[in-house]
Parts: structure tokens; sequence; C-alpha cells
């Protein structure tokens, strides 16, 4: 079974193609500047890359050109599109609708269209997505793998604010989380790496990436998040804020005259570590290396971003009431010796002590952790794309509507 895997954002594609049989990425990449000038495909062939400039007018443009490149006699992987099986869609937010993966049908649709006002950002260009793959490959299945649904196993105590309960009750105001399908993966492979019994099992996964997410999983669920009604709350990221007092918000529109507009986009788009550092970077690399050359400021953006993820452990630590494993991933999580250095350098009163020569590492899947440390580290690439291909052959094979989480 072959299977196109379909992460959509606002202005860009990432695909993957994945031969099931021995999990094998037949091709991958990624479609950007979509609706603008100077678009572009990155097409990706093993150790080929492909460029292709093209400008795209919409979703469907793109995804029209990702499946000509597909079946393309030079660069392609395929004769005929109909070697495609089934498609997999990544989708953001599932609301509390969706609590599996499941296989995409009109009422499926119709509940996506209704979550919308969830996730402003993230639906709509979910939703494009699928259309236009029904359009262009209107025989084949899609299957929708949500961000939320790994988080609904969240207790009440972690996912309601102290909000009245009405705004709750009333317009389903609370916690989702997000990143679900990557912390799902690193904690059930943190387990097996380290022969342990996933249901037996306490592990805090740390997402670093442009987003940034830490979760607490207990015997194979999510009990906590840090990530909240939408991807802003909880650690500093590339652009966002994370945690702020909720204050500031209307303090940034009474005192400042800032439209919501513009307070959006502030605290979603201009904040974060290149908020912090004065617009010199939302990219780790660059803060890093600054830093490194004795930039201050973007030595404080590292202190606090480092700072916000070792609070969350210590928290997470005690919800759980102990923790056997802590796992870095996603970009800054694999690629970055020194965060997670510093991170560890906090948690000594859990008794987490890393090997430095083993953690002067980048992406890799590897225990960092001491033969005596009380905690193991880990570093486990995540493969969201893998999860999503894997939840969708299940579905189409076993002629299933859903596949459930936990
Ligand atoms: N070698 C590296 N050192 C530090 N950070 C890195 C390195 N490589 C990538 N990153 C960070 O990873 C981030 C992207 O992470 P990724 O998980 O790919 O994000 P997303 O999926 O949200 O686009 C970049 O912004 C960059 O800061
Ligand atoms: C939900 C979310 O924050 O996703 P990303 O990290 O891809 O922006
Ligand atoms: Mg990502």
């Amino acid at each position: 079974m072959k299977i196109l895997v379909v992460n959509c954002g606002s202005s860009s594609v990432k695909y993957q193609f994945i031969d099931m049989n021995g999990e094998k990425v037949l091709c991958k990449g990624l479609a950007e500047r979509i609706g603008i000038e100077g678009g572009r495909l990155v097409h990706r062939v093993n150790n080929d890359k492909h460029v292709i400039e093209r400008n795209m007018k919409d979703h469907e443009e793109a995804l029209k050109l990702v499946l000509d490149v597909l079946v393309d006699p030079e660069i392609g992987v395929i004769k005929d599109l109909s070697e495609i099986d089934a498609v997999g869609h990544r989708v953001v937010h599932g609301a509390e609708r969706f609590a599996s993966s499941v296989l995409i049908d009109e009422e499926v649709m119709k509940a996506l269209e209704e979550n919308v006002h969830l996730a402003p950002l993230h639906n709509p260009p979910n939703i494009l997505g699928i259309k236009a793959i029904q359009k262009l490959l209107p025989k084949v299945p899609n299957v929708g793998v949500f961000d939320t649904a790994f988080h609904q196993s969240m207790p009440k105590k972690a996912y309601l604010y102290a909000l009245p309960y009405e705004l709750y009750e009333k317009y389903r105001i609370r916690r989702y989380g997000f990143h679900g399908t990557s912390h799902r993966y690193v904690s059930k492979r943190a387990a097996e790496i380290l022969g342990r019994d996933y249901y037996d099992f306490k592990v805090i996964t740390c997402h670093l990436g442009n987003g940034a997410s830490i979760a607490a999983v207990r015997h194979g669920k999510s009990i906590d998040t840090s990530m909240g009604f939408t991807p802003l709350e909880g650690l500093v990221m590339g652009t966002r804020c994370g945690d702020i007092d909720p204050a500031i918000v209307i303090y940034l529109q009474q005192n400042l005259g800032m439209s919501v507009e513009k307070v959006y986009d502030l605290l979603n788009k201009k904040s974060g570590m290149l908020g912090l550092t004065n617009n010199l970077s939302s990219d780790m690399r660059d803060i890093e290396d600054a830093a490194q050359s004795g930039n201050e400021i973007a030595q404080l953006a590292l202190d606090i971003y480092v700072y916000r993820i070792a609070k969350y452990i210590g928290a997470y630590a005690a919800a759980m009431n102990g923790v056997d494993a802590i796992v870095f991933t996603a970009g800054v999580g694999e690629n970055s010796p020194y965060v997670r250095e510093k991170v560890c350098e906090y948690l000594g009163f859990l008794g987490v002590k890393i090997d430095k020569q083993l953690n002067d590492v980048k992406g890799v899947e590897r225990i960092i952790s001491t033969p005596d440390s009380k905690v193991a580290v880990l570093i486990v690439p995540t493969n969201e794309e893998l999860v999503i291909a894997r939840d969708t052959k299940y579905i189409v094979e076993n002629k299933v509507k859903e596949l459930k989480l936990f």
C-alpha cells in the first residue's frame, strides 16, 4: 500500500509519499508561497533535490503540482496516480469531537467546518487540502489525523480553565493541546527503546520545533500538555509568546490602542524568540550563534526559553507523581545539545544526569542520560508523517471508520 501524507499550512503544503511495505519514504517535499509571488516546490527523492519555480494560486493548484511531480517521468516515483492507495491528512484542531483518527466522509467534513472558529489559522488550510484531494483523486480514501486527538485523554482538572464554567459548557473553551501525533509517537518510542511497558511508564515529552509544546504521558495517555485552547499557550516558541498574564492582552488594547487583529498578530507572530531578541531571528540556530558571539539579548532569550521548559518539567513530574523518562524531539529538541544540556541542569533535584558526550549529537535516536541517572533522558526524532501513514493504512485496510488512540 502506498500512502500520500499531506500537511497543509496557510501558505504551504508539506508532503511525503510512503510505501508502507517497509515504510519507505519514496519522496517528500514542500510547496511554499501558495497564493503569492515566488511560489516554488522543493521535491526530494532519496538524496536528490529538485526545485520547481511555479506560482500556485491556491492549495488545489499546489496539490495538483505535487501529484504531477509524483508521476513525472524524470523526477516522479510512480507511473500512474492510481498507485496512490490512500491519503492521510494532518488536521490541527479536532476539538472534542475527535479522539481518534478517522476516515473522512461528509459528516466528518461538516464537523471540521464547524471547528474552524477554534483554529482559524490552522483548520481552513487543512480543509482546503482535503477538498482539493477529493477533487483531484475522487476514488481515493482520505483519513484525518488530529493534533488534538491524543490529548483528549486529559482529565477535567487539567483541561479546564478557571473561568465561568458556562464558557466551557456553551462554547467549549478549554485546553485542547496540540502536536499530539508527535507526543504519541515519541512517548511510545521511548518506552520501546528503554524496554519498558508503555502502559506502566511515566514520560515527559518536549516537542521543541517552531511551535513548541510539552506533554505529561502516563500509562500511554496524555494527562496534561502546555498548549491550550489554541497553540499559543505554554512554552516560548519561535514567534509565539506562550504563557503570559491574560491582562496584558487587555492592557495592549486599552492603553496602547491596539486592535484585536494587532494583538493577535503580536502574540502569534512577533513574540517568542523573535520578539525577545528584537527581531534578530525566530530560528534557534541564529540565536545560539549570536549568543555564542556575545550577543547578550540572544543569551537572555535562550535563558528564558530553557527556564520555561524546566518549569514545565518540574510541574509535570509533580502531576504524575514522578517521571521515568524525559524525551526531546522536533527541530530544536533533536538538534540542540545546548538547549538539552541547559534544561537538564535544572533537573538535578529529580536525579537527572546526562552524559555530555552522548548529548553532543544532532538528529539521532539515543539515550543521553548516564547509567546512574534516576530519570532516563532521550532524543527521539519525531515522525508525524509516519504515524499519519500508519493510521491511514490501518483504517483503509481494516475498512473501519476510525482508529481509537487510547
Ligand atoms: N542544528 C540546530 N540547532 C538548533 N536549532 C535547530 C537546528 N536545526 C533546526 N533547529 C530549529 O528547529 C526549528 C524548526 O523545527 P521543526 O520541528 O522543523 O519546526 P516546524 O515543524 O514547526 O516547522 C527551527 O526554527 C530551528 O530553530
Ligand atoms: C499546532 C502547532 O503549533 O503546529 P506547528 O508547530 O506546526 O505550528
Ligand atoms: Mg512540526
